[in-house]
């Protein structure tokens, strides 16, 4: 059998915390193409950002690894571009400056100067903000932020783009144009992308799959969903889509009725930090 891009093998982890130790995650465990749109659901505090972060390296499981391409995931790389909720500009840096930072971090002595600022701005161009290359980041809306933040990381053409709820903090319009930016710009560059989300109709708009998981703790995969939509996709013309509501239907479900009934008190004396999960049942509905 051919060998997955990204394979997330059986990984466990657990924290020390002043209560003793907190299995967030156990035996959790999928696989992504090249080129696929995932997305990561799950109630709030199951352990999506969890699984993010061991896959950025940034927090190393205690059972099982992570393959990229081939190479075993140990520490944060280039190769994994993080995008977060709120943009994480630097801001005494103007627009340029900040996707300039990881095209130099990345691409010294392989581009020359000229090269280098031709791919930045190309970049730009990209997520539709070349027009405001040389503003700062207070002069620009959340929504542009964000763009920029993506530019970012587009621009360190990293093997697997993460992106944890990178439009929760969008209102509808903007977050539903940036949607549309993303969905373009993975088609065209056949990015890899895991998109961590609290929000149904974005899972299954953009995705190729859906990992669902089950709440914690020990938190592991509940069931994959295939989204065979085609694309380009247009969101007008799939809301009134049976297939389309048909997915989302299936999401519902496993939130609700398979493993979204919530064990609250259970949950709330294992949890490390305060429990959010009644706040997600209710943004889910
Ligand atoms: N560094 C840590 N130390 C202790 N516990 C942690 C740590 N990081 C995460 N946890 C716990 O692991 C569980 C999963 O957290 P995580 O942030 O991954 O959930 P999530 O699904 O991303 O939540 P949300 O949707 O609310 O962002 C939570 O119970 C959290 O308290």
């Amino acid at each position: 059998m051919a060998k997955k891009f990204l394979e997330i093998s059986q990984v466990g982890i657990e924290f020390p915390t002043p209560n003793g130790v907190f299995c967030a995650l156990r035996g959790v465990d999928f696989a992504i193409n090249e080129g696929e749109f995932v997305s990561i659901i799950g109630h709030s505090g199951c352990g999506k950002s969890t699984v993010l972060n061991i896959v950025a390296g940034l927090y190393q499981a205690t059972e099982g690894g992570v393959i990229l391409d081939g190479k075993e995931v140990d520490e944060p790389g280039p190769d994994r571009a993080v995008v977060f909720q709120s943009h994480a500009l630097m801001p005494w840096l103007s627009v340029y400056e900040n996707v300039a930072l990881g095209v130099e971090q990345v691409f010294k002595g392989r581009k020359n100067r000229a090269q280098m600022k031709s791919w930045i701005e190309h970049n730009l161009e990209l997520v539709k903000m070349d027009h405001a290359m040389h503003k700062m980041p207070h002069e620009i809306s959340g929504g542009m932020k964000q763009r920029v933040g993506i530019a970012r990381c587009l621009a360190m053409q990293p093997k697997v783009m993460l992106m944890d709820e990178p439009f929760g903090a969008l209102d509808a319009l903007t977050r539903a144009n940036l949607q549309d930016s993303v969905m373009e710009i993975q088609k065209e560059l056949n990015t890899t992308v895991i998109l961590i989300t609290h929000d149904v109709d974005e899972a299954v708009l953009m995705s190729d799959k859906i990992v669902m998981m089950s709440n914690g703790p020990a938190a592991r995969v509940g069931e994959i969903l295939t989204i065979e939509l085609p694309r380009p996709r247009e969101r007008l013309a799939l809301a009134k889509s049976d297939q389309f509501n048909f997915y989302r239907q299936q999401v519902l479900s496993f939130l609700y009725e398979k493993k979204g009934v919530v064990d609250f008190d259970e949950a709330k004396k294992q949890r490390a930090v305060p429990d959010q999960t009644k706040d997600t049942v209710e943004k889910i509905s």
